[in-house]
């Protein structure tokens, strides 16, 4: 074992010591550190100046309640979490999410990954996340207004156009981000820059909605290309039905792919003759309901109640997974791999596990990280906060050009960092080892702060 695999170990175990509850944050601290040793033994001043275990401590972690009362007057209370973890190349940047699963562990590992994702982007924003563990299904919106401004009472006092910008992700959208925004307006003045994906009615980005989306499928656009393919008439499978689903759905759509599924909490959908995207949209994004209304208009489709996508015996080529963090397990990964899956790109967070990724590993299957294939979103939402600060609101087809561009160029970099310290295309070890060089460098040269 080489010293420097000793020291990543150390600091490894230090924290499972610490933290042995905080299972998805220790995932994602593991993914990170099996592959960044060949970068560190080139640049060995990192570990000279112990930038690792600097980085590895969030700069701030807030946790606080959230009391609210719902419409029969009852009092509630929920926990709420910003992560403020690296600040080294700008204000921290990342969404809010609002899921009964979420705590610290959750909140942590977010945060962890968000900081190399937004290195990737090329764009002055540091990595932050927060949320809370309150459940937004089957609430009015009454409810979710009055959680939401409780929640901002307490958010305000950390957050800031220059310090920290917070957004959507899991049941945080337009809605949501405009009741934040509306008590945060009241509490501090009109700042349009302390929230991204707001409605464009008040600064909001064109493209910021379908940015993940969208993002997401140029990325595979972007590796297909190297390989002289393309989308088209690709078979392809998606999990979720949220906000990245759907965009990842119509993009993959206008590109030529046929995507067969798509799923929510409660089940998958396969339709043979290709998801009716209007439909799902309807259903989830317009009237909140569950996935199996999708059967009432197309008899053809089939409903897999209580079952993972990642379960579907079908013939795909591309998967996307755009729900949830540990989606895929190993046994699920090896049904994929039979299905006939090439490519697997994630929209979602984390949402292949380490012993899933090594199965797609040993099988050759092209395997692109989160960090790298979903950072559209929030480069994106770094484009609205350059708009917010100018005061002046980009076209939809400039914002979906710098994206497409944005993607390109996190791809090659990947593609291209693994190569020099590898030999060989591993997009996971290629987005770790360059997402943190620009971290790393920002640190040293701040000093030990
Ligand atoms: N929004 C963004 O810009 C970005 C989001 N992401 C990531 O993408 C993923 C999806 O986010 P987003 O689309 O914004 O969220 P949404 O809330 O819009 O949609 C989430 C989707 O995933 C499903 N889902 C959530 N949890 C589970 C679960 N435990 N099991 C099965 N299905 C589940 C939901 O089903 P149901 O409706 O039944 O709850 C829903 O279909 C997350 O991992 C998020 O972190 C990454 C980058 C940016
Ligand atoms: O747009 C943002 O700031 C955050 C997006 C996000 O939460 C993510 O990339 O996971």
């Amino acid at each position: 074992m080489t010293e420097i695999k000793q020291y990543l170990d150390n600091l490894e175990n230090a924290l499972k010591e610490k933290y042995p509850d905080q299972k998805e944050y220790l995932q994602a601290v593991a993914e990170f550190m099996g592959t960044i040793e060949p970068f560190l033994m080139k640049n060995p001043i990192y570990v000279e100046k112990n930038i690792l275990e600097l980085l590895l401590i969030p700069e701030r972690l807030i946790e606080f309640r959230i009391p609210w009362m719902n419409d029969r007057g009852e009092w509630k209370v929920n926990t709420g979490y910003r992560v403020q973890y690296n600040s080294a190349l700008g204000p921290y940047k990342g969404g809010m999410r609002f899921h009964p699963t979420v705590n610290q562990s959750i909140m942590k590992f977010l945060a962890f990954e968000q900081i190399f994702k937004n290195s990737l982007t090329s764009l002055p924003i540091g990595g932050g996340k927060g949320g809370s563990d309150f459940d937004p299904k089957g609430k009015s919106d009454g409810e979710i207004m009055r959680f939401c401004q409780s929640l901002m009472q307490e958010l305000q006092k950390y957050i800031g156009p220059n310090t920290d910008v917070p957004a959507g992700d899991i049941g945080v959208g337009g809605r949501e981000i405009g009741y934040l925004f509306g008590e945060y307006k009241r509490l501090n003045g009109y700042q349009s820059g302390v929230l991204t994906g707001k409605p464009l009615a008040y600064w909001g980005s064109l493209a910021r909605t379908e940015a993940t989306g969208y993002g997401l499928v140029y990325f595979v656009q972007h590796l297909l290309n190297d390989q002289k393919e393309t989308l088209k008439d690709k078979k392809v499978l998606v999990s979720g039905s949220g906000n990245v689903a759907i965009y990842a759905i119509q993009k993959a759509q206008e590109l030529g792919a046929k995507v067969y599924g798509c799923s929510d909490s409660s089940g998958y959908v396969i339709d043979p003759d290709g998801i009716d995207l209007e439909l799902v949209r309807d259903i989830k994004e317009v009237n909140r309901e569950r996935i199996n209304v999708y059967l009432t208009q197309r008899p053809k489709a089939k409903f897999y109640e209580g079952k993972n996508i990642w379960e579907a015996t079908i013939a795909y080529d591309i998967a996307l997974p755009c729900a949830t963090q540990n989606e895929i397990t190993p046994e699920l990964a090896k049904i994929m791999v039979k299905n006939g899956v090439k490519v697997v790109a994630e929209g979602a967070n984390m949402p292949t596990t380490l012993e899933a990724l090594e199965v797609l590993n040993d099988n050759q299957i092209i395997y692109c990280p989160g960090k790298a294939s979903n950072a559209g979103g929030v480069a994106v939402s770094a484009l609205e906060m350059a708009q917010n600060a100018q005061r002046l609101p980009w076209t939809f087809e400039k914002v979906d050009q710098e994206l497409n561009q944005i993607m390109k160029n996190i791809y090659e970099t990947c593609r291209d960092t693994s190569l020099a310290y590898l030999s060989k295309e591993d997009l996971v070890a290629g987005a770790n080892m360059a997402g943190f060089e620009k971290v790393a460098k920002a640190m040293l040269s701040q000093g030990l702060v």
